[in-house]
């Protein structure tokens, strides 16, 4: 069992704990904020990653900030947590959990209808409690969701990291891996390293140690040679944002992955909570990709490797389109294409659930 948590509430500091994601695998060390702007910034610089975990991290710095508003008025703490809302808001663009965790938030607490400072900033703890309890129940459905395709020996090839930390536990893609494992199918991981960032290569393969799975970590552009040579059973990746056409958004590299997969007759799935299901988002086509900055690819531990003044470009997210999808695994069953109208249906049935 791993003796780690990504994401702690310290109730009596009023403080939220993360896991330093920066850190891994060298130490694990994690860092107490008490503001705002500090858990903003830790998304931003991805101490804390991956599309759940930042969405469970926003939800509790709306928290912090209803603890950091010093008057001991109503009006002004909710104030506070609305500029809070705007700076959680802006600290990464792709993933569209970070907003679906902020609306939930906001909806949750004003069904509780606080009239007091206390009940105001008990409720905004009650609340991000429960997203962080319900993102480790939804992950555990994927991952049991995913034991109907998952063969009793099961190779996979995983990018970038979709485990435990970068949720609140178990994980979405790597979810799947482990409670397959858990039930007692023999698996193997190829882990791509995943750069620039090496989540794979530092992440995932740390996390897969910790539940003893057996994996390899490969270069991304190993990706063919694996599947030609290997006998690889399924893709599985995460995702940050699924539009309403099934083209999805993840992790940089991911398309590359998917277009391989096609060409080797490799099925490929994506594993979503259904919270990444964006209806604003007809196509892939119009989801915002971040650009991170150029020394995450010309700097390895600070050690510059590329020429000085090297231009860069440096999108961190790519979308793969629907057609080289063979299935996205969400807590609520495995959905196949065409997506349009089960996304359509499962987006609808979630609104519900949290009415
Ligand atoms: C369960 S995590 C799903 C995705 O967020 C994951 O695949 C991913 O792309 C993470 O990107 P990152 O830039 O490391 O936050």
């Amino acid at each position: 069992m791993p003796a780690y948590k990504s994401i702690e509430w310290l109730e009596d500091q009023k403080a939220l704990r993360l896991l330093d994601q920066t850190k891994i695998p060298a130490e694990l060390k994690y860092v107490t904020l008490s503001r705002v702007e500090d858990i903003a910034a830790a998304i931003t610089d991805m101490v804390v990653r991956g599309a759940p975990a930042i969405g469970v991290t926003a939800a509790y710095g709306l928290a912090v900030a209803a603890w950091q508003e010093e008057s001991d008025l109503l009006s002004a703490t909710m104030t506070r947590v609305a500029d809070a809302d705007a700076i959680l808001r802006a600290s990464r663009p792709t993933a569209v959990n970070l907003c679906w965790a902020l609306d939930q938030m906001h909806n949750r607490v004003a069904r509780q209808q606080p009239t007091s400072l206390v009940a105001y900033r008990a409720a905004l703890v009650d609340a991000a409690h429960a997203l962080a309890r319900e993102d480790v129940e939804i992950n555990k459905a994927i991952g049991h969701a995913a034991l109907d395709i998952v063969p009793q020996e099961a190779t996979f090839i995983h990018h970038c990291n979709t485990g435990g930390i970068a949720t609140v536990d178990y994980g979405t893609a790597l979810g799947i891996i482990r409670i397959a494992h858990e039930a007692g199918r023999k698996v193997h991981v190829y882990v791509d390293e995943t750069r620039p960032r090496l989540q794979g290569g530092r992440l995932t393969s740390w996390e897969l140690q910790q539940l003893g799975i057996s994996h390899q970590i490969i270069v991304d552009g190993a990706s063919g040679f694996v599947m030609k040579n290997k006998s690889v059973d399924m893709c599985v990746v995460g995702c940050d944002r699924v539009a309403m056409n099934g083209d999805v958004a993840n992790k940089i590299g991911t398309y590359n992955l998917a277009l391989v997969a096609k060409a080797h007759g490799v099925p490929f799935f994506v594993a979503a909570p259904i919270s990444t299901i964006d209806p604003e988002m007809p196509s892939g086509d119009q989801i915002e990709i971040e650009e991170r900055p150029a020394s995450e690819i010309t700097e390895i531990d600070g050690v510059k490797v590329a020429p000085e003044g090297a231009e860069v470009f440096n999108p961190a997210f790519d979308v793969t389109p629907a057609h080289l999808i063979s299935g996205i695994i969400t807590e609520k069953g495995i959905i196949y294409p065409p997506f349009d109208e089960t996304l359509k249906t499962l987006f609808l049935s979630n609104e519900q659930d949290h009415e």
